[in-house]
């Protein structure tokens, strides 16, 4: 399997396309970013086998918005495994690019991972809770031009959070309170 995305063609912090606003993605879809989709997706199914990530050096993930790998595009590749994995490998909880989502609401009550976020274009982790909505409903198009409603809480919704920051030039430190990183909030739930 040949991949396009190594470690070293992942934008890192500092590169200005990481703090743009992306340009959506028109459709239908050209083959150019039918590609990178996959291409993308290609990234995040290798990084999460413990044997192939070893192999290519990948970090793994569980996202890649396009501003990483330099395309400053509103598409995102996601692969969340379920969540409750049993020993043989089941149906990912999400496996899909989404394009031009859009978080059309959110709840007040807020939700953190409670080991904080990592990135894979932040090559020094940045410790500290990342607060953001515990649920969100998000609009997007998918690979057909589909439009889809989605509802998510807790990881998958901080997943989602994370991804579709990554398309508005914002990166996950940006909600870290420097002061006080690891302070308990009480109207914040913690996932770990
Ligand atoms: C600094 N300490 C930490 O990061 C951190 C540290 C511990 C735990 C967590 C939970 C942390 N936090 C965190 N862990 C992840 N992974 C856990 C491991 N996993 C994975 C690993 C191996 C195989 C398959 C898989 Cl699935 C891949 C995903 N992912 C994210 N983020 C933030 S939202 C987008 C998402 C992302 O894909 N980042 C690259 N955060
Ligand atoms: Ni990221």
């Amino acid at each position: 399997m040949t991949i396009r995305f190594t470690m070293d063609k992942i934008t890192r912090d500092g590169d200005p396309v990481l703090r743009q606003v992306a340009a959506s993605v028109p459709f239908p879809l050209s083959k150019e970013h039918a590609q990178l989709a996959e291409d993308m997706m290609t990234y995040l199914v290798i990084s999460q086998d413990e044997t192939q990530n070893e192999k290519y050096g990948l970090r793994p993930g569980v996202g890649l918005a396009a501003p990483q790998v330099g395309e400053s595009l509103q598409m995102a590749a996601v692969l969340i495994p379920s969540l409750d994995p049993h020993e043989h490998d089941e149906e990912p909880y999400f496996k899909g690019t989404i394009f031009n989502p859009v978080i059309i609401s959110e709840s007040v009550k807020r939700a953190a991972l409670d080991v904080g976020e990592g990135c894979l274009s932040v090559d020094e982790d940045v410790p500290g809770f990342v607060p953001r909505a515990n649920r969100i409903t998000v609009r997007y198009q998918n690979e057909q031009g589909e439009t889809k409603t989605i509802k998510l809480r807790d990881y998958p919704a901080i997943v989602f959070q994370h991804e579709i920051d990554h398309l508005h030039g914002h990166l996950y430190y940006d909600h870290i309170d420097m002061k006080s990183p690891w302070e308990v909030d009480d109207d914040t739930k913690y996932i770990d």
